[in-house]
């Protein structure tokens, strides 16, 4: 299943003009407050008619302006996530998920059903009424519920948004969970860059009402011209890395960016991918392989690309392995350093900096 995307609309001083292909997996739509994520959002459900273009699943055309098609929200056959769960208060569990065939007068499919409930961990729930669940828990309801209706596509519209850190850390494991096994295109509406690097298959970065970049997370998160849109606090390259070893003192060993790394307890079992961010702030660079620190990781890494902003900062692009990863440093070390493309760095980042959150499958 996929979802392809050709729009065009214009709001009083605003544009928006984008056209993209989301395969099964999560995309993020991502970008800046009023870059055009709702609109986009609201015209793939059938919510807004955007003034042209073309919105295609899985060979189906759902809109197609030149044309006259324009199915209803109904008939496009979309599973939607908000920000709040929006689950029915008087009913269990059970009976939230099941109201929806019943409406629809279609059988329930039990098989199907038990499935969608034990990839989300909601077998325990089944008999709790929502007010007796986290916020987190009534999210994975919502998510249950929107994919019992065999969706065609889903769309999450900042489905963690209204959650604290701790219940946003619970509910990551499902959903990459549901990215994984779903076979479903997700667009995945969010502000956060972490939550992104952590979810997301492929990103579209919007920014007013265009696609300033997109493509795979791993090309996106390593563009340093993309870290204006992510936000330069943010930016940070995600890469993959295979567990190799967890070590007694607490440290787990992983074999990625050409190198062995060093991190803190990861929870995965060795022999698995793991996909780690590593913020650009968090790299440092040396010309030389450093000899007693602290710091347990060191890449050797080929620059591939030095950008300059506006303020004293750098950001480098560095290849290592077949990884990428970005640093950012300040224009007077690349100066002092004599940095330029080609050149062979080593890179180095303390196993503290990636935390437990920055890890995902
Ligand atoms: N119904 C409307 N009438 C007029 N202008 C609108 C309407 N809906 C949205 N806009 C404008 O279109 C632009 C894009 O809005 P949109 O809600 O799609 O952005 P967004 O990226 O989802 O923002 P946010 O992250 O704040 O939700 C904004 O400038 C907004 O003011």
């Amino acid at each position: 299943m996929s979802i392809e995307v050709q729009i065009s609309h214009h709001f009083q001083g605003f544009d928006l003009d984008v056209a993209f292909h989301a395969p099964a997996g999560v995309t993020a739509l991502f970008g800046p407050s009023g870059a055009g994520k709702t609109t986009i959002i609201q015209s793939v459900a059938g919510l807004l008619t955007p003034d042209e273009g073309q919105i295609t699943m899985s060979g189906r055309k759902v809109l197609d302006r030149a044309a006259g098609i324009n199915l209803s929200p109904q008939k496009r056959n979309i599973g939607y996530v908000f920000q709040e769960a929006r689950l029915f208060p008087h009913l269990s569990v059970s009976r939230n998920l099941s109201y929806g065939p019943k409406a629809r007068g279609q059988a329930v499919d039990h098989g199907y059903q038990e499935q969608i409930v034990t990839m989300l961990g909601l077998d325990h729930l089944q008999d709790r009424r929502p007010q007796a669940l986290s916020g987190g828990e009534k999210q994975r309801v919502a998510l249950a519920r929107a994919l019992l209706a065999k969706p065609e596509v889903l769309l999450l519209d900042e489905p963690l948004a209204a959650l604290d850190a701790a219940r946003k850390e619970e509910i990551l494991p499902y959903l990459e969970r549901l990215r994984d096994h779903a076979q479903v295109p997700i667009l995945y509406v969010s502000h956060s860059v972490s939550e992104v690097a952590r979810l997301a298959n492929h990103v579209i970065l919007l920014r007013d009402g265009k696609v300033a970049k997109a493509g795979p997370v791993e090309e996106v998160f390593s563009d340093t011209s993309a870290a204006a849109v992510l936000g330069l606090r943010e930016s940070g390259a995600v890469l993959r890395a295979r567990v190799t070893a967890h070590h007694e003192d607490g440290l787990t060993e992983l074999s990625g960016a050409g190198t062995k790394l060093h991190l803190p307890h990861v929870m995965a079992s060795v022999g698995d991918d793991v996909r780690l961010r590593i913020k650009a702030s968090d790299v440092m660079l040396s010309l030389n392989r450093p000899d007693g620190i602290s710091a347990l990781n060191v890449m050797e890494a080929r620059i591939e690309d030095i950008h300059a902003g506006q303020g004293p900062g750098v950001l480098v692009r560095l290849a290592c392995g077949d990884a990428h990863v970005l640093a950012r440093i300040t224009q007077r070390s690349a100066k002092t350093m004599a940095l330029a493309k080609g050149q062979t760095v080593f890179a180095i980042v303390k196993s503290v900096s990636v935390a437990q959150a920055d890890v995902g499958t």
